[in-house]
Protein backbone atom coordinates (compact mmCIF):
# COMPACT_ATOMS: atom_id res chain seq x y z
CA UNK A 1 0.00 0.00 0.00
CA UNK A 2 0.99 3.31 -0.36
CA UNK A 3 -0.43 6.52 1.94
CA UNK A 4 -2.23 7.67 -0.91
CA UNK A 5 -4.07 4.18 -2.24
CA UNK A 6 -7.59 3.65 -2.09
CA UNK A 7 -8.20 1.40 0.94
CA UNK A 8 -11.39 0.01 1.57
CA UNK A 9 -12.03 -1.28 5.77
CA UNK A 10 -15.21 -2.99 5.91
CA UNK A 11 -16.61 -2.63 9.62
CA UNK A 12 -14.78 0.05 10.53
CA UNK A 13 -16.78 0.63 13.69
CA UNK A 14 -15.74 -2.71 15.46
CA UNK A 15 -13.11 -3.77 17.46
CA UNK A 16 -10.53 -4.25 14.75
CA UNK A 17 -11.82 -2.03 12.19
CA UNK A 18 -11.97 0.83 14.25
CA UNK A 19 -7.96 0.01 15.67
CA UNK A 20 -7.01 -0.83 11.60
CA UNK A 21 -8.46 2.65 10.63
CA UNK A 22 -6.60 4.21 13.33
CA UNK A 23 -3.68 2.49 12.55
CA UNK A 24 -3.62 3.46 9.45
CA UNK A 25 -4.26 6.84 9.66
CA UNK A 26 -1.25 7.20 12.09
CA UNK A 27 0.70 5.78 9.69
CA UNK A 28 -0.08 8.65 7.21
CA UNK A 29 -2.80 6.15 4.83
CA UNK A 30 -5.20 9.17 4.15
CA UNK A 31 -7.70 7.94 1.47
CA UNK A 32 -9.53 5.64 3.37
CA UNK A 33 -13.19 4.44 2.17
CA UNK A 34 -15.46 3.63 5.31
CA UNK A 35 -18.83 3.10 4.99
CA UNK A 36 -21.58 2.27 7.95
CA UNK A 37 -24.08 -0.43 7.34
CA UNK A 38 -26.94 2.16 7.29
CA UNK A 39 -24.98 3.50 3.98
CA UNK A 40 -24.19 -0.04 2.89
CA UNK A 41 -25.78 -3.36 4.00
CA UNK A 42 -22.84 -5.88 3.23
CA UNK A 43 -25.47 -8.50 2.98
CA UNK A 44 -26.89 -7.08 -0.03
CA UNK A 45 -25.02 -8.35 -2.74
CA UNK A 46 -26.29 -5.58 -4.94
CA UNK A 47 -25.42 -2.73 -2.95
CA UNK A 48 -22.06 -4.60 -2.20
CA UNK A 49 -21.63 -4.64 -6.11
CA UNK A 50 -22.70 -0.79 -6.92
CA UNK A 51 -20.39 0.00 -4.45
CA UNK A 52 -17.40 -1.91 -5.59
CA UNK A 53 -18.20 -0.52 -9.28
CA UNK A 54 -18.59 3.26 -8.26
CA UNK A 55 -15.63 3.44 -5.70
CA UNK A 56 -13.49 1.15 -7.10
CA UNK A 57 -11.21 0.30 -3.96
CA UNK A 58 -7.15 -0.84 -4.90
CA UNK A 59 -6.86 -2.81 -1.03
CA UNK A 60 -9.93 -4.39 1.10
CA UNK A 61 -9.70 -5.45 4.90
CA UNK A 62 -12.19 -7.08 5.43
CA UNK A 63 -13.24 -7.13 9.34
CA UNK A 64 -16.84 -6.73 9.47
CA UNK A 65 -18.60 -10.37 10.70
CA UNK A 66 -21.45 -11.27 12.87
CA UNK A 67 -19.47 -11.56 15.83
CA UNK A 68 -20.33 -13.11 19.60
CA UNK A 69 -19.22 -14.56 22.49
CA UNK A 70 -19.99 -17.94 23.59
CA UNK A 71 -23.42 -17.88 24.28
CA UNK A 72 -24.61 -16.00 20.84
CA UNK A 73 -22.72 -18.54 18.81
CA UNK A 74 -24.71 -21.37 20.14
CA UNK A 75 -27.71 -19.61 20.45
CA UNK A 76 -28.23 -17.61 17.13
CA UNK A 77 -26.29 -20.10 14.52
CA UNK A 78 -28.33 -19.38 11.35
CA UNK A 79 -27.88 -15.79 12.26
CA UNK A 80 -23.80 -16.27 12.75
CA UNK A 81 -23.31 -18.49 9.49
CA UNK A 82 -25.70 -16.76 6.72
CA UNK A 83 -24.05 -13.34 7.61
CA UNK A 84 -21.03 -13.83 7.75
CA UNK A 85 -20.83 -16.08 4.45
CA UNK A 86 -23.05 -13.18 2.60
CA UNK A 87 -20.64 -10.77 3.90
CA UNK A 88 -17.48 -12.38 2.99
CA UNK A 89 -18.59 -13.72 -0.10
CA UNK A 90 -20.13 -10.42 -1.25
CA UNK A 91 -16.83 -8.70 -0.94
CA UNK A 92 -14.58 -11.58 -2.00
CA UNK A 93 -16.02 -11.91 -4.97
CA UNK A 94 -16.50 -7.97 -5.85
CA UNK A 95 -12.75 -7.49 -5.26
CA UNK A 96 -12.35 -10.10 -7.70
CA UNK A 97 -14.38 -8.65 -10.17
CA UNK A 98 -13.41 -5.02 -9.72
CA UNK A 99 -9.17 -5.91 -9.80
CA UNK A 100 -8.74 -4.75 -5.83
CA UNK A 101 -4.53 -5.67 -5.67
CA UNK A 102 -5.18 -7.21 -2.21
CA UNK A 103 -7.71 -8.31 -0.03
CA UNK A 104 -7.36 -9.58 3.55
CA UNK A 105 -9.77 -11.54 5.27
CA UNK A 106 -10.35 -11.68 9.00
CA UNK A 107 -11.27 -15.38 10.37
CA UNK A 108 -10.68 -16.71 13.92
CA UNK A 109 -8.92 -19.70 15.62
CA UNK A 110 -12.20 -20.92 16.11
CA UNK A 111 -11.34 -22.49 12.96
CA UNK A 112 -9.32 -25.07 14.78
CA UNK A 113 -10.33 -28.35 16.02
CA UNK A 114 -11.99 -28.62 19.10
CA UNK A 115 -9.24 -30.88 20.53
CA UNK A 116 -6.30 -29.45 18.69
CA UNK A 117 -2.95 -30.20 19.45
CA UNK A 118 -1.18 -27.05 21.07
CA UNK A 119 -0.18 -24.89 19.99
CA UNK A 120 -1.96 -24.36 16.97
CA UNK A 121 -0.31 -24.32 13.82
CA UNK A 122 -1.42 -23.38 10.49
CA UNK A 123 -1.15 -26.32 9.17
CA UNK A 124 -4.51 -28.18 11.69
CA UNK A 125 -7.06 -26.88 10.30
CA UNK A 126 -9.25 -29.69 8.39
CA UNK A 127 -7.64 -32.41 10.47
CA UNK A 128 -10.76 -33.41 13.33
CA UNK A 129 -14.36 -32.03 13.90
CA UNK A 130 -14.65 -28.63 15.62
CA UNK A 131 -16.07 -26.43 18.81
CA UNK A 132 -20.16 -27.80 18.75
CA UNK A 133 -21.07 -23.69 19.89
CA UNK A 134 -19.00 -22.02 17.02
CA UNK A 135 -19.27 -24.24 14.47
CA UNK A 136 -21.71 -22.36 12.03
CA UNK A 137 -19.12 -19.32 12.67
CA UNK A 138 -16.09 -21.61 12.10
CA UNK A 139 -17.48 -23.56 8.99
CA UNK A 140 -17.86 -19.72 7.83
CA UNK A 141 -14.44 -18.60 8.45
CA UNK A 142 -13.37 -21.77 6.90
CA UNK A 143 -15.38 -21.33 3.70
CA UNK A 144 -13.56 -17.52 3.61
CA UNK A 145 -10.13 -18.96 3.75
CA UNK A 146 -10.49 -21.39 0.74
CA UNK A 147 -12.35 -18.75 -1.14
CA UNK A 148 -9.92 -16.84 -0.68
CA UNK A 149 -7.26 -19.55 -1.50
CA UNK A 150 -9.79 -20.78 -4.75
CA UNK A 151 -10.18 -16.92 -6.05
CA UNK A 152 -6.26 -16.83 -6.01
CA UNK A 153 -5.41 -19.94 -7.85
CA UNK A 154 -8.38 -19.80 -10.32
CA UNK A 155 -7.99 -15.97 -10.83
CA UNK A 156 -4.73 -15.20 -10.04
CA UNK A 157 -5.91 -12.73 -7.34
CA UNK A 158 -3.88 -11.57 -4.09
CA UNK A 159 -6.21 -12.17 -1.23
CA UNK A 160 -4.73 -13.60 2.54
CA UNK A 161 -6.32 -14.46 5.49
CA UNK A 162 -5.08 -14.05 9.26
CA UNK A 163 -6.74 -16.12 12.14
CA UNK A 164 -6.71 -14.02 15.60
CA UNK A 165 -7.11 -15.15 18.43
CA UNK A 166 -9.54 -13.49 21.20
CA UNK A 167 -9.60 -9.80 21.33
CA UNK A 168 -10.12 -7.30 23.42
CA UNK A 169 -9.97 -3.04 23.24
CA UNK A 170 -11.68 0.09 22.63
CA UNK A 171 -15.27 -0.22 21.16
CA UNK A 172 -15.16 -3.57 22.36
CA UNK A 173 -18.86 -4.86 22.68
CA UNK A 174 -19.69 -4.99 26.22
CA UNK A 175 -23.24 -6.59 26.24
CA UNK A 176 -23.28 -9.00 29.00
CA UNK A 177 -25.33 -11.55 26.72
CA UNK A 178 -24.08 -11.43 23.28
CA UNK A 179 -20.01 -10.47 24.36
CA UNK A 180 -16.68 -12.15 24.83
CA UNK A 181 -15.70 -12.79 28.02
CA UNK A 182 -13.54 -10.34 29.13
CA UNK A 183 -15.34 -7.24 28.48
CA UNK A 184 -18.27 -9.32 30.21
CA UNK A 185 -16.48 -9.92 33.10
CA UNK A 186 -14.72 -6.56 33.15
CA UNK A 187 -18.53 -4.82 33.39
CA UNK A 188 -19.53 -7.12 35.92
CA UNK A 189 -16.75 -6.66 37.99
CA UNK A 190 -16.93 -3.05 37.67
CA UNK A 191 -20.56 -3.33 38.63
CA UNK A 192 -19.50 -6.10 41.74
CA UNK A 193 -17.32 -3.42 42.93
CA UNK A 194 -19.94 -0.70 42.63
CA UNK A 195 -22.54 -2.79 44.55
CA UNK A 196 -20.04 -3.45 47.32
CA UNK A 197 -20.09 0.41 47.75
CA UNK A 198 -23.31 1.08 47.18
CA UNK A 199 -22.98 3.37 44.44
CA UNK A 200 -26.17 3.79 43.15
CA UNK A 201 -25.79 6.40 40.31
CA UNK A 202 -22.77 4.46 39.08
CA UNK A 203 -24.81 0.98 38.78
CA UNK A 204 -28.19 3.52 37.53
CA UNK A 205 -25.88 4.92 34.67
CA UNK A 206 -24.68 1.41 33.55
CA UNK A 207 -27.80 0.12 33.62
CA UNK A 208 -29.04 2.47 31.22
CA UNK A 209 -27.20 0.26 28.22
CA UNK A 210 -28.94 -3.16 29.46
CA UNK A 211 -32.41 -4.19 27.90
CA UNK A 212 -33.95 -4.43 31.11
CA UNK A 213 -37.84 -5.36 31.54
CA UNK A 214 -38.73 -2.52 33.56
CA UNK A 215 -42.82 -2.98 33.54
CA UNK A 216 -43.30 -0.33 35.54
CA UNK A 217 -40.61 2.30 35.43
CA UNK A 218 -38.98 1.21 38.68
CA UNK A 219 -35.61 2.11 39.32
CA UNK A 220 -36.23 1.39 43.20
CA UNK A 221 -32.76 -0.59 44.75
CA UNK A 222 -35.48 -3.92 44.84
CA UNK A 223 -35.63 -4.05 41.48
CA UNK A 224 -32.07 -2.67 40.07
CA UNK A 225 -30.51 -5.73 42.43
CA UNK A 226 -32.98 -7.95 40.51
CA UNK A 227 -31.75 -6.43 37.16
CA UNK A 228 -28.51 -7.22 38.35
CA UNK A 229 -28.42 -10.77 39.61
CA UNK A 230 -30.54 -11.55 36.02
CA UNK A 231 -27.15 -10.29 34.61
CA UNK A 232 -25.04 -12.15 37.14
CA UNK A 233 -24.66 -10.00 39.96
CA UNK A 234 -25.80 -10.64 43.01
CA UNK A 235 -26.01 -9.35 46.70
CA UNK A 236 -26.87 -12.17 49.25
CA UNK A 237 -26.05 -11.87 53.36
CA UNK A 238 -24.05 -8.15 52.65
CA UNK A 239 -21.78 -10.25 50.16
CA UNK A 240 -21.65 -9.86 46.74
CA UNK A 241 -20.86 -12.27 43.77
CA UNK A 242 -19.98 -12.45 39.77
CA UNK A 243 -21.46 -15.25 38.02
CA UNK A 244 -18.38 -16.66 35.93
CA UNK A 245 -19.73 -18.79 33.02
CA UNK A 246 -18.80 -22.74 33.26
CA UNK A 247 -15.76 -23.96 34.96
CA UNK A 248 -13.61 -21.00 34.72
CA UNK A 249 -11.05 -23.98 33.59
CA UNK A 250 -11.20 -22.93 29.59
CA UNK A 251 -7.95 -21.42 28.64
CA UNK A 252 -7.87 -18.22 26.03
CA UNK A 253 -5.17 -16.43 24.82
CA UNK A 254 -5.89 -12.58 24.48
CA UNK A 255 -4.60 -9.87 22.37
CA UNK A 256 -4.98 -6.45 22.12
CA UNK A 257 -7.43 -4.79 19.30
CA UNK A 258 -4.85 -2.47 18.59
CA UNK A 259 -1.98 -4.64 18.17
CA UNK A 260 -3.93 -7.07 16.21
CA UNK A 261 -4.63 -4.09 13.91
CA UNK A 262 -1.11 -3.27 13.64
CA UNK A 263 -0.31 -6.66 12.23
CA UNK A 264 -2.74 -6.53 10.03
CA UNK A 265 -1.23 -3.33 8.56
CA UNK A 266 1.95 -5.30 8.60
CA UNK A 267 1.20 -8.48 7.01
CA UNK A 268 -0.74 -6.26 4.45
CA UNK A 269 2.53 -4.52 3.61
CA UNK A 270 4.97 -7.82 4.03
CA UNK A 271 2.74 -11.08 2.72
CA UNK A 272 1.29 -11.75 -0.62
CA UNK A 273 -0.33 -14.80 -1.56
CA UNK A 274 2.35 -16.01 -3.40
CA UNK A 275 4.62 -15.91 -0.23
CA UNK A 276 2.30 -18.35 1.47
CA UNK A 277 2.98 -21.73 -0.11
CA UNK A 278 5.67 -23.39 -2.06
CA UNK A 279 5.92 -23.59 -5.82
CA UNK A 280 6.19 -27.33 -5.98
CA UNK A 281 3.45 -27.54 -3.77
CA UNK A 282 0.53 -30.03 -5.64
CA UNK A 283 -2.01 -28.96 -3.08
CA UNK A 284 -1.98 -25.76 -2.32
CA UNK A 285 -3.53 -25.55 1.23
CA UNK A 286 -3.21 -23.57 4.85
CA UNK A 287 -2.15 -20.18 3.62
CA UNK A 288 -3.95 -18.45 6.39
CA UNK A 289 -1.42 -16.98 9.09
CA UNK A 290 -2.24 -17.00 13.03
CA UNK A 291 -2.25 -13.73 14.64
CA UNK A 292 -1.56 -13.79 18.45
CA UNK A 293 0.45 -13.38 21.55
CA UNK A 294 1.10 -16.92 21.93
CA UNK A 295 0.42 -16.95 25.59
CA UNK A 296 -2.85 -18.25 27.46
CA UNK A 297 -4.67 -17.85 30.73
CA UNK A 298 -7.40 -19.65 32.03
CA UNK A 299 -10.88 -17.92 32.43
CA UNK A 300 -10.31 -18.48 36.53
CA UNK A 301 -6.65 -16.43 36.16
CA UNK A 302 -8.40 -13.79 33.91
CA UNK A 303 -11.27 -13.10 36.62
CA UNK A 304 -8.70 -12.64 39.51
CA UNK A 305 -6.65 -10.49 37.33
CA UNK A 306 -9.45 -8.32 37.05
CA UNK A 307 -10.72 -8.55 40.39
CA UNK A 308 -7.42 -7.75 41.41
CA UNK A 309 -7.02 -4.54 39.64
CA UNK A 310 -10.51 -3.01 40.32
CA UNK A 311 -9.80 -3.51 43.91
CA UNK A 312 -13.33 -6.16 43.82
CA UNK A 313 -13.84 -7.76 47.32
CA UNK A 314 -16.50 -10.09 46.48
CA UNK A 315 -16.93 -14.14 45.35
CA UNK A 316 -17.31 -15.47 42.09
CA UNK A 317 -19.97 -18.38 41.23
CA UNK A 318 -18.91 -20.41 38.59
CA UNK A 319 -21.90 -21.36 36.95
CA UNK A 320 -21.27 -24.83 34.88
CA UNK A 321 -25.22 -24.62 33.70
CA UNK A 322 -23.07 -22.16 30.70
CA UNK A 323 -20.66 -23.63 28.13
CA UNK A 324 -17.14 -24.07 28.37
CA UNK A 325 -16.63 -24.39 24.39
CA UNK A 326 -13.07 -24.96 23.46
CA UNK A 327 -10.71 -26.18 26.67
CA UNK A 328 -7.79 -24.85 25.22
CA UNK A 329 -6.86 -22.64 22.20
CA UNK A 330 -3.51 -21.31 21.98
CA UNK A 331 -1.67 -20.01 18.87
CA UNK A 332 1.19 -21.09 17.38
CA UNK A 333 2.62 -17.42 16.37
CA UNK A 334 5.65 -18.83 15.00
CA UNK A 335 5.56 -17.75 11.23
CA UNK A 336 4.22 -14.26 12.14
CA UNK A 337 6.95 -13.76 14.79
CA UNK A 338 9.58 -14.68 12.28
CA UNK A 339 8.93 -12.15 9.52
CA UNK A 340 9.03 -9.48 12.31
CA UNK A 341 6.21 -9.06 14.09
CA UNK A 342 5.18 -9.54 17.69
CA UNK A 343 1.96 -8.28 19.86
CA UNK A 344 3.12 -5.32 22.28
CA UNK A 345 0.48 -4.95 25.30
CA UNK A 346 0.43 -8.04 27.86
CA UNK A 347 -2.62 -9.08 29.25
CA UNK A 348 -2.35 -7.53 32.51
CA UNK A 349 -1.54 -3.97 30.66
CA UNK A 350 -4.60 -4.53 28.35
CA UNK A 351 -7.11 -5.00 31.91
CA UNK A 352 -6.26 -1.91 33.03
CA UNK A 353 -6.67 -0.17 29.55
CA UNK A 354 -9.94 -1.79 28.92
CA UNK A 355 -10.86 -0.66 32.88
CA UNK A 356 -10.22 2.77 32.27
CA UNK A 357 -12.01 2.48 28.25
CA UNK A 358 -14.90 1.25 30.03
CA UNK A 359 -15.30 3.95 32.83
CA UNK A 360 -14.45 6.91 30.52
CA UNK A 361 -17.20 5.81 27.97
CA UNK A 362 -19.70 4.09 30.66
N1 LIG B 1 -13.66 -9.93 18.71
C1 LIG B 1 -12.93 -11.05 18.76
O1 LIG B 1 -12.56 -11.54 19.84
C2 LIG B 1 -12.55 -11.74 17.47
C3 LIG B 1 -12.90 -11.27 16.23
N2 LIG B 1 -12.50 -11.94 15.10
C4 LIG B 1 -12.85 -11.47 13.76
O2 LIG B 1 -12.36 -10.16 13.56
C5 LIG B 1 -13.25 -9.43 12.70
C6 LIG B 1 -13.68 -8.16 13.40
O3 LIG B 1 -14.41 -8.50 14.59
P1 LIG B 1 -14.83 -7.41 15.67
O4 LIG B 1 -14.22 -6.11 15.31
O5 LIG B 1 -14.61 -8.01 16.98
O6 LIG B 1 -16.39 -7.34 15.43
P2 LIG B 1 -17.39 -6.15 15.74
O7 LIG B 1 -18.72 -6.77 15.96
O8 LIG B 1 -16.83 -5.26 16.78
O9 LIG B 1 -17.42 -5.35 14.38
C7 LIG B 1 -17.97 -5.90 13.22
C8 LIG B 1 -18.28 -4.77 12.27
O10 LIG B 1 -18.93 -5.32 11.12
C9 LIG B 1 -20.04 -4.51 10.81
N3 LIG B 1 -21.08 -5.26 10.15
C10 LIG B 1 -21.63 -6.43 10.56
N4 LIG B 1 -22.62 -6.78 9.71
C11 LIG B 1 -22.69 -5.81 8.77
C12 LIG B 1 -23.52 -5.61 7.65
N5 LIG B 1 -24.48 -6.47 7.31
N6 LIG B 1 -23.32 -4.50 6.89
C13 LIG B 1 -22.36 -3.61 7.22
N7 LIG B 1 -21.54 -3.74 8.28
C14 LIG B 1 -21.72 -4.83 9.05
C15 LIG B 1 -20.52 -3.98 12.13
O11 LIG B 1 -21.32 -2.85 11.90
P3 LIG B 1 -22.22 -2.18 13.06
O12 LIG B 1 -21.23 -1.31 13.79
O13 LIG B 1 -23.26 -1.45 12.34
O14 LIG B 1 -22.72 -3.34 13.88
C16 LIG B 1 -19.20 -3.70 12.83
O15 LIG B 1 -18.70 -2.43 12.49
C17 LIG B 1 -14.38 -10.38 12.38
O16 LIG B 1 -14.12 -11.03 11.16
C18 LIG B 1 -14.34 -11.38 13.51
O17 LIG B 1 -14.89 -12.60 13.11
C19 LIG B 1 -11.75 -13.07 15.18
C20 LIG B 1 -11.37 -13.57 16.39
C21 LIG B 1 -11.72 -12.94 17.62
C1 LIG C 1 -13.27 -15.24 19.74
C2 LIG C 1 -14.07 -16.49 19.86
O1 LIG C 1 -15.15 -16.27 20.77
C3 LIG C 1 -16.07 -17.34 20.93
O2 LIG C 1 -15.48 -18.40 21.61
P1 LIG C 1 -15.01 -18.35 23.10
O3 LIG C 1 -13.56 -18.11 23.16
O4 LIG C 1 -15.47 -19.58 23.77
O5 LIG C 1 -15.78 -17.06 23.61
P2 LIG C 1 -16.10 -16.25 24.91
O6 LIG C 1 -15.19 -15.12 24.99
O7 LIG C 1 -17.55 -15.91 24.88
O8 LIG C 1 -15.89 -17.24 26.14
C4 LIG C 1 -14.64 -17.68 26.57
C5 LIG C 1 -14.78 -18.51 27.81
O9 LIG C 1 -15.14 -17.62 28.90
C6 LIG C 1 -16.24 -18.16 29.62
N1 LIG C 1 -16.96 -17.07 30.28
C7 LIG C 1 -17.03 -16.90 31.63
N2 LIG C 1 -17.82 -15.87 31.95
C8 LIG C 1 -18.23 -15.35 30.76
C9 LIG C 1 -19.07 -14.26 30.47
O10 LIG C 1 -19.60 -13.55 31.33
N3 LIG C 1 -19.27 -13.99 29.14
C10 LIG C 1 -18.69 -14.75 28.15
N4 LIG C 1 -18.92 -14.43 26.86
N5 LIG C 1 -17.90 -15.83 28.43
C11 LIG C 1 -17.69 -16.11 29.71
C12 LIG C 1 -17.01 -18.91 28.55
O11 LIG C 1 -17.91 -19.83 29.12
C13 LIG C 1 -15.88 -19.56 27.77
O12 LIG C 1 -15.44 -20.70 28.45
C14 LIG C 1 -16.50 -17.97 19.64
O13 LIG C 1 -17.83 -18.34 19.78
C15 LIG C 1 -16.04 -17.27 18.48
O14 LIG C 1 -16.72 -16.06 18.34
C16 LIG C 1 -14.60 -16.93 18.55
O15 LIG C 1 -13.89 -17.01 17.59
Amino acid sequence: MNKSSKIFVAGHRGLVGSAIVKNLKAKGYHNLLLRSRSELNLLDSLSVSNFFEVEKPEYVFLAAAKVGGIIANNIYRADFIYENLMIQNNIIHQSYRNNVKKLMFLGSTCIYPKECPQPMKEEYLLTDILEYTNEPYAIAKIAGIKMCESYNLQYGTNFISVMPTNLYGPNDNFDLEKSHVLPALVRKILLGKALEASDWDFIKNDLKKLPIENENGSSSENHILGVLEKYGVSLKNDEVTVEIWGSGNPRREFLWSEDMADACVFLMNKRDFKDTYDNSDKEVRNTHINIGTGKDISIKELALLIKEHVGFNGTFHFNEDKPDGTMVKLTDVSKLNNMGWKHSIEISEGIKALCSHYLETA
